[in-house]
């Protein structure tokens, strides 16, 4: 069975380590490398999962899976250039790098490649994208999509898609939880206690979600089903319109597409 080192165990690392672990796959087949001690210490009490260094990392894993900030990658590919063992996969979550920065970075022919995952992989439900680097086979990208199928679903993507995937669903989940948060707010200004708030929206999100997952019928059609002529639906609708939340949702998306552009940017040619 393959081994994998998770390279960075915060948000993200822990979300895919905790996923892999409900998915069934035995903590002895999984690895973590952290910088904090305290967060090291914390996760192997929390799941029995062994956090090492790097270089035993390298050593030990087939798969290493790169979880820290775009920002910290440099002294990361820096420490693993020397140790890692020819043939290794190495998969990035990291938004925004390209899969050529891993390939000039570390030894020749390294396979590499690129993930856009998101946290609802802590509940079996993540949506990640992959592609493959130039020394990627399709062996090395049908072996992450086993591995990401175990906490969600997987759609293979050009490279070239990957900075709008990351707007698109790596962050997505951000725009739901800020949605029913606002949605909440909603309902204190109404005059609904916070928990019965919570409850109403969240439910509303859940059931939507599972209508949109489950049936066939597309957005506009829902939604259009709980619009009656002259209703309470098509008033609110109205505001939505007039506050330009259709446009704000484009421009949003597209502001984070540039921001994953840029991201990867900042490492051209170092
Ligand atoms: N949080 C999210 O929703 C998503 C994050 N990502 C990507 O995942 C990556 C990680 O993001 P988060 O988990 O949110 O960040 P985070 O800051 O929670 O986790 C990064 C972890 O890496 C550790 N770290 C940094 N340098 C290290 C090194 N050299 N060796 C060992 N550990 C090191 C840090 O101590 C930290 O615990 C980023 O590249 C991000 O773009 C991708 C999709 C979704
Ligand atoms: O905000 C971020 O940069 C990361 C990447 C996608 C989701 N969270």
């Amino acid at each position: 069975m393959t081994t994998i080192a998770v390279l960075g165990a915060g948000k993200i690392g822990e979300a895919l380590l905790s996923g892999l672990l409900q998915g069934g796959r035995e903590a002895g087949r999984l690895l973590f490398t952290e910088k904090h001690p305290e967060r090291s210490a914390e996760l192997t009490a929390r799941y029995g999962v062994e956090g090492l260094d790097v270089a035993s990392a390298a050593q030990r894993a087939d798969v290493l899976v790169v979880a820290v900030k775009p920002q910290d990658i440099e002294p990361l590919l820096d420490e693993l250039n020397p140790v890692l063992k020819p043939g290794t996969l190495v998969v990035s979550l990291c938004a925004g790098l390209p899969t050529s920065l891993f390939e000039r970075r570390l030894p020749d022919s390294t396979p590499v490649v690129r993930v856009m995952p998101n946290t609802p992989m802590v509940v079996g439900q993540a949506m990640s994208a992959i592609s493959a680097g130039r020394y990627a086979t399709d062996e090395h990208l049908a072996l992450v999509e086993e591995l990401l199928s175990t906490v969600g679903q997987v759609a293979r993507v050009p490279e070239s898609q990957q900075d709008a995937v990351t707007a698109l669903s790596g962050s997505g989940p951000a725009y739901f939880f800020y949605l029913v948060e606002a949605m909440i707010d909603a309902g204190i200004l109404l005059g609904i206690p916070r928990e019965l708030a919570g409850r109403l929206i969240i439910q509303s999100a859940v059931g939507a979600a599972t209508m949109l997952n489950e049936g066939d019928q597309h957005p506009v059609i829902l939604r259009e089903a709980v619009t009656s002529p002259a209703g309470t639906t098509i008033m609110a609708i109205r505001e939505l319109e007039k506050h330009g939340v259709r446009a704000a949702l484009l421009a949003a998306l597209e502001a984070a597409r540039d921001r994953s552009v840029e991201l990867g940017r900042a490492h051209e040619e170092d």
